[in-house]
């Protein structure tokens, strides 16, 4: 076949083939009209024919038209081209550099013991393994309260203590994936009861610590080791902890203070602005380049248990028998033994003490009476620093914002006080303290007994170590905040324990992404975007005018 393009009348002449004797093809525009001369031919081959010069003169007189409208256009689609292919290699880069290394997630794992003067629990952490140093990526996944009371407890049969640990420490070779058993560390860290137990007698407390490290051994993890943590160690874990939690230390913003209230021990601490007298309350810290100046003190016997025995000695010594004790409820009456009091390290042996084997203890319900009681475990009288607490122990004056958890929570979340100012904190406080014995009991059946009778000792203990121990008078009330976790991790002592131990927590700040990811999340799309326009701008040009044409023609 041949084509003859004649450009004065904008035609196309197509020779003749075995039956077509001639096509004219006529271009007006972009539509384009055939007249066929045929002789003999078949409807088919005419159509046959006719796509042949379709498709012939539309490449014609796209290039040519192109050509002579646009002479840019060659060049702008190989620079378009370069512009995608730059496109693709900013994103893989930014991917790359991002999200270096690229691996697929690991999670690595730690274990730590809490053996407190009233129970151990063990709890799980767990993060992911390449991101270790970066804050606020450790998390709980799992926390086992061991059966039964603390370890300390264990003095008279030693080799239970470890035993006490299995059904918790089972659990944990449940919830860690077993090829991560044997790099998983797993650290005990026994706090007031044994520090009192070591007090009595270091030798079964040595022996207790044996009986849970030959137990821990048995396992498969990376152990660690047990041991007592000081009572300064214990309020600057804490500390970490909820500061760790609340991501204070990575945005570098005000830190928060930590209390803790034990059964046996209490810890408060702080950062503050004013110089810390007395060496052993003060704490110096670098975390993630900067510098904290925290000052922490540990009240050994003033863990709310401890703090019910001073407090009952003290009336047992005082007043006559039976005790009528203002912090239990009216109609409220136990049999006990004054070993049960006397025998704690915590209660100096007192003749007045000893003089009998038994009384009865009977609830008087009245929280006025109950905080002058609850005032008398606590000295007030000497300081030798500029300004204490109590018992003579330096304290600068409570600074920012506070967490104060374990009984704290305990207590004042079952009070029904964590939201209350301090007035309306003792007001409901006298009044539940009044309530009678029998109807306290009748509105919480299905709460532990023991807990239940001493909740108003413990909420006007509370609210007297706060106010006039600590000094947060009403106007600081607030700044207190009674939780129980942060972010699904128990605030307490062990996850900064841990974090401490395996170097989670650098002096100075790693090195951050390049971008923050709302940035490297904006910049991705923001180029995906560019990336597709530009791509459909390409494909418009290659394209037109031959898709505008056909359009008319088909
Ligand atoms: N009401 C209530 N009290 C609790 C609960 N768990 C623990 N306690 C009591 O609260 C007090 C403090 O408990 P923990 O913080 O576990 O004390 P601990 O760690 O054993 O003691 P330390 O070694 O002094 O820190 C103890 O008197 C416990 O008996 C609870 O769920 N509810
Ligand atoms: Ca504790």
């Amino acid at each position: 076949m041949q084509i003859i393009y004649s450009d004065q009348f904008s035609q196309w002449y197509v020779g003749t083939g075995e039956c077509l004797d001639s096509i004219v093809a006529k271009r007006q525009q972009s539509v384009l009209s055939v007249n066929f001369a045929t002789s003999s031919c078949s409807v088919r081959s005419v159509q046959a024919r006719f796509v042949e010069l379709w498709l012939y003169v539309i490449q014609r007189d796209i290039t040519a038209e192109m050509k002579e409208k646009n002479p840019w256009h060659r060049p702008l689609i190989i620079f378009i081209a370069i512009l995608i292919a730059l496109g693709i290699i900013a994103l893989v880069a930014t991917a790359v550099v991002q999200n270096k290394p690229l691996q697929p997630q690991k999670y690595k794992y730690g274990i730590v013991l809490d053996a407190g003067s009233s129970h151990t629990a063990v709890y799980i952490y767990r993060w992911q393994a390449e991101k270790e140093n970066n804050t606020g990526m450790v998390q709980q996944i799992h926390e086992c309260d061991v059966k039964g009371k603390g370890i300390s407890s264990y003095s008279s049969s030693v080799e239970r203590a470890g035993l006490s640990l299995r059904e918790c420490m089972e659990e944990a070779k449940e919830e860690i994936p077993i090829w991560r058993h044997r790099e998983t560390p797993v650290y005990l860290g026994a706090t007031a009861g044994m520090r009192l137990l070591r007090k009595e007698n270091a030798s079964v407390s040595d022996q207790v610590l044996s009986s849970v490290e030959g137990f821990l051994q048995t396992y498969p993890f990376l152990y660690q080791g047990a041991r007592i943590i000081s009572g300064q160690e214990e309020g600057a874990y804490g500390w970490i902890t909820v500061n760790y939690l609340s991501d204070n230390f990575h945005k570098a913003r005000a830190t928060m203070g930590a209390l803790d209230l034990g059964g046996a021990s209490t810890q408060i601490t702080f950062v503050s602005q004013q110089q810390v007298e007395s060496p052993e309350n003060s704490i110096y810290f670098r975390l993630y380049g900067k510098d904290y100046h925290v000052y922490t003190h540990s009240f050994l016997c003033y863990g709310k248990d401890q703090a019910l025995k001073l407090a009952m000695a003290q009336q047992l010594q005082t007043s006559d028998l039976p005790l009528r004790d203002p912090c239990f409820h009216p109609g409220y009456s136990q049999e006990r033994t004054v070993e049960s009091v006397s025998s704690s390290p915590c209660v100096s042996g007192s003749p007045a003490l000893s003089s009998h084997a038994n009384f009865t203890h009977v609830g008087a319900g009245n929280g006025t009476l109950c905080h002058s009681a609850v005032r008398r475990i606590f000295n007030f009288s000497h300081c030798e620093w500029g300004r204490c607490s109590f018992n003579g122990v330096f304290q600068p004056p409570v600074e920012g914002q506070f967490g104060a958890f374990s009984a704290f929570y305990f207590v004042m979340n079952f009070l029904n006080l964590t939201s209350d100012t301090l007035e309306e904190s003792k007001e409901k406080l006298g009044q539940y303290c009044s309530t009678p014995w029998a109807e306290i009991k009748q509105s919480y059946p299905h709460i532990k007994e023991k807990y239940l009778a001493e909740y108003c000792f413990s909420g006007v203990y509370i609210l007297t170590l706060l106010e006039d121990g600590y000094s947060f008078t009403s106007d600081k009330w607030k700044d207190i905040h009674f939780i129980k976790k942060i972010g699904g991790s128990a605030a307490g002592w062990t996850l900064g324990y841990m974090l401490n131990l395996t170097n989670m927590i650098p002096a100075e700040a790693p090195d951050a992404p390049p971008l923050p990811h709302a940035g490297y999340v904006t910049i991705m799309v923001l180029f995906s975007l560019l990336l597709v326009v530009l791509l459909l701008l390409c494909l418009k040009l290659f394209c037109w005018p031959a898709c505008t044409r056909s359009k008319h023609i088909i």
